[in-house]
């Protein structure tokens, strides 16, 4: 698993810490890890040119002790000290006692064969400030490497407010912090590479499955299973108008680990036609028969109303998507709010900012990708509900405010019906008795292997082409390591 913790968090366990060790001890630990990525960057250190963008606070310090350590072999280090009065004393005399230098010339920046962005870490707030901004668009030659986070991405959300500096690679001390693993911010880090500095640190409040992680959520049939003990999942979706989003949610469906797929609705002879295994009835989810969870809106258009109600009645699990939400958002939070059983909504930025409205939060779209944690997070609190916000990062929020966040995905997946497969397939695996967030974080890592397998190299992809590589991307996750 890869943990991502506040600003706050990591500040509480530095405290601890810096209490015990002797001064400097953190920094240093930090500080030789980041020149030790910035070293294998470089094609050699001997001679390269180094530039230290070094703000006032401990990040540039960390910057300019590890130009200090690249000095020592040989590179010629410069820091550009953005607020000399106040730049990081330490760090600086062992810059300057190291051969480095200051330079006030931003054509240093140019001609560096590698940047250290050492001008905000963790007490980074708003906007780069005037001095540091241009920086953001200036050309550079070399590598950009971020000290602990991109300047001017929110360490704890991933918002970016104005300029930013877009680092290639990202080294974070003690652990990852939210901002490098979700949208927009998530852009401007690169590759990141933790370095571990020995924090004592609470529960992750974010948090990003790693393929073993997603592979032990996979269910597996035991040797007594049968389809109806492997889970079956109801799937109330499509609609005259629309069918293909239900023989899409199917196809999901049935690739989710459930044994049996139960679907009802106008689309029943399409779904039959497409896939043969599928029992369906028209009659709708108080009618349909025992399922374990119930997804309904794909494609359902008017008929979303009555799946959502009679499926909200029902004591199982409900996975709500597409109109389903809009109606949703229509009737407000008391629909979902304090049901017994789970419920998972799995908006795009559009319908989240819908049942955004409905909890009286003015965000449209734009917005909702622009700050997507805390979207999630106040839709779950709102609803009552567990979210999978849909994007290029997927972030999946509990109404506790616990969230995980998908990485796995490639913009080919923004094709029409790739979210009625992810439907589906989250809500079979909810069938197989998963938690929410368990089912939606493992639906949506399969979905994103899935769409990059079915991409390849880089070719456009149809939502069928995505349920098509969910098998291969189960058969990869469950392979012993080192098989793919
Ligand atoms: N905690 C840990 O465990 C460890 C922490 N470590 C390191 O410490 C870093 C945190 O250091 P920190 O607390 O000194 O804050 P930091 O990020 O340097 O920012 C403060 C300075 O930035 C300025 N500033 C603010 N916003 C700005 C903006 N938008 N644009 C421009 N400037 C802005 C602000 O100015 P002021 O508001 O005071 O005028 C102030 O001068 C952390 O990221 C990691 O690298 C490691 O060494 C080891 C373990
Ligand atoms: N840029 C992107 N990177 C990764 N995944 C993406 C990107 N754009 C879209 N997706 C994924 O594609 C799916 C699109 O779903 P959705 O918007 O509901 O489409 P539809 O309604 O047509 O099925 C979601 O799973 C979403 O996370
Ligand atoms: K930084």
């Amino acid at each position: 698993m890869r943990h991502a913790h506040t600003a706050e968090q990591v500040r509480a366990a530095e405290a601890a810490l810096i209490a015990r060790l002797p001064e400097g001890t953190l920094m240093g630990r930090a500080a030789a890890g980041l020149a030790a990525v910035c070293a294998g960057l470089l094609p050699r250190v001997y001679g390269s040119r180094v530039l230290v963008l070094a703000g006032s606070g401990d990040n540039g310090g960390d910057a300019l002790l590890a130009a200090a350590r690249l000095a020592r072999r040989g590179a010629r280090a410069e820091a550009l000290l953005l607020d000399p009065a106040r730049a990081h004393a330490a760090g600086l005399a062992a810059l300057l006692a190291a051969g480095g230098r200051t330079t006030a010339d931003p054509d240093a920046f140019t001609r560096a064969d590698l940047v250290l962005d050492g001008i905000v870490g963790l007490g980074g707030r708003g906007p780069l400030r005037p001095a540091a901004a241009p920086f953001a668009t200036l050309p550079r030659r070399g590598p950009v490497v971020a000290v602990d986070v991109p300047s001017g991405v929110d360490p704890d959300t991933g918002e970016v407010a104005g300029p930013a500096l877009r680092a290639d690679a990202t080294v974070c001390f003690g652990t990852h912090k939210p901002g490098l693993l979700i949208d927009p911010g998530a852009r401007y880090a690169g590759t990141l590479h933790l370095v571990g500095i020995g924090l004592d640190l609470p529960p992750a409040p974010v948090e990003a499955l790693q393929r073993a992680d997603a592979a032990a959520l996979l269910p597996v049939p035991g040797a007594e299973s049968d389809k109806y003990r492997r889970g079956v999942v109801g799937v109330a979706a499509g609609s005259a108008r629309y069918p293909g989003a239900a023989v899409l949610a199917v196809a999901g469906a049935l690739y989710g680990g459930a044994g049996a797929v139960r679907y009802t609705g106008h689309a029943a002879a399409e779904v039959v036609r497409r896939h043969p295994e599928a029992l369906v009835t028209e009659d709708g989810p108080a009618r349909a028969g025992r399922v374990q969870a119930w997804v309904v809106g794909p494609g359902g258009g008017a008929d979303a109303e009555r799946a959502l109600r009679e499926a909200l009645d029902t004591g199982v699990p409900v996975l709500a998507d597409a109109d389903a939400l809009t109606e949703l958002a229509r009737l407000g939070p008391a629909a979902t709010a304090g049901r017994p059983a789970p419920v998972l909504l799995t908006p795009h930025a559009g319908e989240a900012a819908r049942l955004l409205a409905g909890l009286g939060e003015d965000a449209d779209a734009e917005q909702v990708a622009a700050r997507r944690l805390w979207a999630a997070r106040r839709l779950a609190a709102g609803y009552g509900a567990t979210v999978l916000l849909k994007g290029s990062t997927t972030v999946v929020a509990d109404p506790d405010g616990r969230a995980r966040v998908n990485t796995t995905g490639t913009g080919w997946l923004g094709t029409a019906g790739s979210g009625d497969v992810l439907a589906g397939l989250a809500g079979s695996l909810l069938a197989t008795g998963r938690t929410p967030l368990d089912a939606g974080s493992a639906a949506a890592h399969l979905h994103g292997l899935a769409g990059r397998e079915a991409a390849g190299r880089g070719g456009p992809i149809t939502a069928l082409d995505v349920a098509a590589g969910l098998h291969g991307a189960w058969a990869g996750l469950r392979a012993p390591d080192g098989d793919r």
